[in-house]
């Protein structure tokens, strides 16, 4: 399997180089040159069987010879083992047709950690058959950076710097970034939003000398690997609800547009989903653009759902290439456009394309807190912010009632205590492993949003970097 850039430039690559790449040189994003698909008798032969066992089949078309399978096995057993639940993503029955899909049993209780465990260990595994070290610089609006330091922290190859918005998230996720300790992690804090941060790290991979010189890599879910672990939960809930024997379809809380593709990367695979409903917050620029056909970034919004407040979708450039029929020019034409003019618009044939498998809604504030509330009272369900965004809009769907509906619950509600507590009165307290999460020392840098001094920074922290210029 080889993998090619949206913006069309340079040669395929094969799983490792672009898993170790992050972002493509010219910009653009990674995807496979083409879809492999599953059978229905594989997909059949997912039921019952192990998380781990299923992350393999489903990721092994992608991963090619790139790594060889029984050590691809090795890697996901352990990845999923350091989750504490005994189905990995358990499915949670609300009412006949709704499930919730827990995703936020691992070690930081958010959805990261599904492909953050594993790919954690691949890049590590990589790096060191190739005797080379890289500096993962990444972009948090919360659980991302949680999920990295977990998953890297002590790692011998990797040094990783996380750049969080100051001030736009909450203490629990914080403090997962800032109380790790190891010498190679390094939590920032930056004085901006979450796209300032993302853009930062875009513009360090653009400069190509600096890139090269730390041997940057990043882990947000441009990087392709991401993406398509976390594609396998899609398969397990699927098959638990009788696919490929009937369709299920999906509501899923978004930001940057991850974690909904993944579920398109499950559809192109062959996976019966009759709907991807991506939902948002108040920043509804996904929303918007599914119902009008222009992305027009505004202001972003604080919520009580901080790591959806997002406005520029960074997967969202993966499904427009083959919207546009994996048009690599057309593609970079709406970019350019984004990038001058903050907006772009997408062709109506486009568009068309894109509503055959997804819709998209938003959720208001009060409409979070009251969906919290009312599942807490009706079922004695508590939801996090973010999840009750998604169960808000897969309420206002007009659903099919023989199609099962999956709404994706992306974090434990206990990393946002305060608004869980005010929507329904609960406070959802943290699990005994990380009862003294609020007590640990914390270590964080404060920087200004500005590339120059991002960049000193992360030249410091790259090891890469010092034993180049000592080499
Ligand atoms: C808890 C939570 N829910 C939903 C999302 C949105 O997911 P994505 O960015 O993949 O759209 C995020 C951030 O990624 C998140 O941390
Ligand atoms: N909500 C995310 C934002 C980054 O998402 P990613 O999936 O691209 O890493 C976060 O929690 O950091």
């Amino acid at each position: 399997m080889r993998y090619i850039s949206t913006r069309g430039e340079g040669t395929p690559l094969d799983f490792t180089d672009v898993m170790l790449a992050g972002l493509a040189r010219d910009g653009g994003l990674y995807v496979p040159q083409e879809w492999p698909t599953l059978d229905f008798t594989a997909m059949a032969g997912f039921a019952g069987r192990p998380y781990a066992e299923v992350a393999v089949e489903v990721m092994r078309p992608f991963v090619g010879t790139s790594i060889p399978a029984a050590d691809l096995a090795r890697m996901a057993q352990e990845a999923y083992g350091t989750f504490r639940h005994p189905a990995t993503t358990p499915l949670v029955q609300l009412n006949p047709g709704l499930f919730v899909l827990e995703l936020f049993h691992g070690p930081t209780l958010a959805f990261k950690d599904l492909a953050m465990q594993l790919v954690a260990r691949l890049m590590d595994y990589a790096l060191e058959k190739r005797g080379e070290r890289t500096t993962i610089v990444v972009a948090t609006s919360g659980d991302t950076g949680g999920a990295a330091v977990e998953a890297f922290r002590g790692r011998s190859q990797v040094d990783l710097v996380v750049l969080f918005p100051q001030g736009r998230i909450s203490e629990v996720q914080r403090r997962m970034m800032t109380t790790a300790g190891d010498a190679n992690v390094h939590a920032v804090a930056v004085e901006g939003t979450f796209d300032d941060c993302q853009a930062l790290v875009k513009a360090m991979f653009n400069h190509h000398a600096f890139r090269d010189q730390v041997r940057l890599s990043g882990v947000n879910s441009i990087n392709w690997a991401r993406i398509v672990a976390q594609a396998v939960y899609y398969f397990t809930a699927a098959v638990a609800l009788g696919a490929p024997h009937r369709k299920v379809a999906f509501t899923v809380p978004t930001g940057n547009f991850g974690d909904v593709y993944a579920g398109y990367v499950a559809s192109k695979m062959g996976l019966p989903i009759d709907r991807l409903v991506v939902a948002t917050n108040v920043n509804d620029i996904l929303a918007r653009t599914f119902a009008t056909g222009t992305y027009d970034i505004r202001e972003v919004v604080a919520t009580t759902s901080p790591s959806m407040d997002i406005q520029v979708s960074s997967n969202f450039e993966r499904l427009l290439f083959d919207a546009y029929g994996r048009d690599a020019h057309a593609v970079r034409g709406l970019m350019g456009s984004l990038a001058q003019s903050r907006r772009f618009s997408v062709s109506a044939p486009a568009l068309k394309a894109l509503r055959t498998l997804f819709s998209a809604e938003r959720a208001e504030e009060q409409e979070v807190a009251a969906t919290i509330r009312t599942w807490m009272r009706e079922a004695e369900y508590c939801a996090d912010p973010h999840t009750a965004v998604a169960l808000a809009v897969a309420e206002k769907e007009t659903r099919d009632p023989s199609v099962p509906m999956v709404v994706l619950s992306t974090a434990h509600p206990a990393k946002f205590p305060d608004a869980v507590k005010a929507a329904c009165g609960v406070d959802p307290g943290l699990p005994d492993w990380l009862s003294d999460l609020p007590k640990r020392e914390e270590r964080v840098t404060v920087l200004p949003n500005d590339q120059h001094q991002v960049e000193r920074f992360v030249l410091s922290a790259s090891r890469a970097a010092r034993e180049g210029a000592a080499a």
